[in-house]
């Protein structure tokens, strides 16, 4: 096992900067993702750990050791790509025990060692089944047997469920997590979709336009998001721009067009200088509180219900206050009369809003 570090990595093709000033760190054991949209460079990074890029700028380590143009085929990683790479007209035996034979192991422990791995993927009894006659699902297995064969250092899955469908992708989620935790080894994960970040990562690495915009925990990413991108591409959110009016020690009020919001000054800690600028407010769908009758607490608006969807567990509602349209997710067994034109007072819980750095133009 290792700790990987990437010290002030910029990877260049021709004019492209396909990653620029990345610093991150790495924990030995930990499952890691880099999420983020299609061409933010998570790939490139991730290419840059097996090897298969060197950077144009800056250093990889592999705990202190610098790793930065060891070719990969010395680096002890094992890769998972989104197409399984298997070859179609070998075994699953022999697509397994392939990297064992290049490494010229006796073929005694070849054979255990297969056997071994596949038992742990749960395909012991596929290993004479050429690979080309199993499922999606199956030979996603196989291309995991085959990386964790050679006992690597680092595991790389990149994108490793997308082409499975939703049910093998859950399936395949609790089977990943599962081999990670016995071998105990540091993983990294690639994926564009915040559901499969959030619910199996330790860390995750948020990236846009080849910058990571934040590192931290599912819940420090989810409810306390850096900037306004991340805000919007992790789950569903309420973003308004707003101007901070004033600060006080516990309180700060902000305005976004007739509207008036008061805000707790923690864990923000702001002060008088940020009076006047300008800022995102963020609150989730899901902590805007619909009330029958008017409450006396902060941020209480009368509403009026635009749309409503029924999505089982939670109901989603479009309000109307004054000049803005919010998001709110109600659990399903409520009671108020949510149907299209009923008037509600919306509560937006002063301890449950973000203020936040806008990033203009970035936020999808
Ligand atoms: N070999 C290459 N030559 C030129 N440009 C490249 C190369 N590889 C990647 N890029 C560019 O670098 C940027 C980052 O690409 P990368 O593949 O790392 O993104 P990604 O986040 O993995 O996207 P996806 O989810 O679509 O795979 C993109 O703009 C891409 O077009």
């Amino acid at each position: 096992m290792a700790s990987i570090k990437i010290e002030n990595v910029q990877k260049a093709f021709g004019k492209v900067v396909a990653v620029d000033h990345l610093n991150l760190e790495i924990n030995d054991g930990e499952f890691f993702t880099f999420l983020g949209p299609s061409g933010c460079g998570k790939t490139t990074t991730l290419r840059m750990i097996a090897g298969f890029y060197y950077p144009t700028k800056g250093v990889v380590r592999f705990g202190e050791k610098d790793m930065t143009r060891v070719p990969p085929e010395k680096r002890n990683t094992g890769m998972v790509f989104q197409n399984y790479a298997l070859f179609p007209h070998m075994t699953v035996f022999e697509n397994v025990a392939f990297g064992l034979k290049v490494r010229k192991m006796a073929s005694s422990e070849v054979k255990t060692r297969v056997h071994d791995v596949l038992r742990k993927v749960r395909l012991e009894q596929y290993a004479d089944r050429q690979v080309s006659q199993l499922s999606g699902g199956q030979q996603q297995r196989v291309a995991l047997a085959r990386a964790l064969v050679i006992e690597p250092e680092i595991l790389l899955l990149d994108e490793p469920l997308s082409n499975l469908d939703a049910k093998l992708r859950d399936e395949m989620r609790a089977e990943i997590l599962r081999l990670q935790k016995e071998y105990k080894i540091t993983t990294i994960y690639v994926t564009h979709d915040q559901a499969e970040a959030l619910s199996m990562s330790d860390r995750i690495a948020v990236f846009n336009f080849g910058v990571c915009h934040q590192v931290g925990t599912p819940s420090q990413i989810y409810n306390e998001p850096a900037n306004d991108f991340v805000a919007s591409f992790i789950g569903e959110i309420n973003l308004l721009p707003v101007k901070v009016e004033q600060v006080d020690d516990a309180l700060v009020t902000v305005s976004a067009g007739e509207n008036q919001f008061v805000v707790h000054n923690t864990p923000f800690h702001f002060n008088r200088e940020y009076e006047n600028r300008e800022l995102s407010l963020s609150v989730r769908p899901e902590s805007v509180k619909i009330h029958d009758e008017k409450v006396d607490r902060h941020n209480v608006f009368k509403g009026k219900v635009e749309t409503v969807q029924f999505f089982g567990t939670i109901i989603n509602l479009a309000v109307r206050v004054n000049d803005l349209l919010l998001e709110v997710n109600v659990l399903n067994h409520v009671s108020a009369n949510l149907t299209p034109g009923a008037n509600v007072w919306v509560e937006l819980p002063a301890d449950q809003i973000r203020l936040i750095p806008m990033l203009s133009g970035d936020v999808s």
